[in-house]
């Protein structure tokens, strides 16, 4: 299989997987990016066993609702059963870095609202130590030249992603250079800069469950008890 195929056959794997925890009261959390997107599409094929989806981007909100999948506003919705997303970067602990498609912030939004969290991701993203894909951290406008020199401090070199704007009005530093032997660590000390909306890093909220294309097949393993190591 190629890294194509690997992709659908996470997001097929998902929707087997979540199946049966949903009920026709169920509202899924959808995440963004090219897995997801096929996810979405196999999510179609179960319309009518839930309610509806939250979306983590304007992008994924527009291809559920093409797919006549009712789309709910978050701050409208009581419970979110289960998340399903991709990522850029995962660690053996399903540590993450996301937002390569700039939806980190609403994707970490929706992930610490879900009650689990289900990573989707072709064998390409998993890595023993966090930070070969640069680190997305997006940040206020007016901050980020500030933001950028806090960044340089804790060892990266960040590079302003131009001409992109996020769904939230925000600009996208992406911080090169960085070996994350800490990534829960390094998570709240980005998140200490002032003009920091979010960064990628998925450590105190990891993934619950990934499914991981590799080999052909797909393998489902588990965050382990203890996270954000
Ligand atoms: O902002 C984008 C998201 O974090 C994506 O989940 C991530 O970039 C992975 O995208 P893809 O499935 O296209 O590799």
């Amino acid at each position: 299989m190629n890294q194509d195929q690997l992709k659908q056959a996470v997001a097929r794997a998902a929707v087997d997987y979540i199946k049966p925890k949903l009920d026709t009261r169920s509202i899924v959390g959808v995440g963004t990016g090219s897995t997801a997107n096929y996810f979405i599409d196999y999510l179609a094929d179960i319309k009518g066993h839930f309610d509806g989806a939250v979306a983590s981007s304007e992008a994924s909100a527009e291809r559920l609702k093409a797919h006549g999948i009712p789309v709910y506003d978050l701050n409208a919705v009581d419970e979110v059963v289960v998340y399903v997303d991709g990522a850029d970067e995962t660690d053996p602990r399903l540590n993450l870095i996301k937002g390569g498609g700039a939806a980190l912030t609403r994707e970490k939004i929706v992930a610490a609202v879900a009650q689990e969290f289900v990573c989707i991701a072709d064998g390409s993203k998993w890595v023993e130590t966090l930070g070969q894909f640069p680190l997305p951290v997006e940040v206020i406008p007016m901050a980020r030249a500030h933001v950028a020199r806090q960044l340089v401090k804790l060892g990266g070199d960040p590079v302003h992603r131009a001409g992109v704007i996020t769904d939230n009005g925000g600009e996208i530093l992406d911080v090169h250079g960085l070996h994350i032997t800490e990534p829960a660590a390094m998570e709240a000390a980005i998140n200490q800069i002032v003009g920091v909306i979010a960064n990628g890093l998925f450590a105190n909220r990891p993934a619950d469950v990934l499914l991981l294309g590799r080999d052909g097949e797909v393998e489902t393993l588990h965050a382990p008890v203890e996270p954000g190591i």
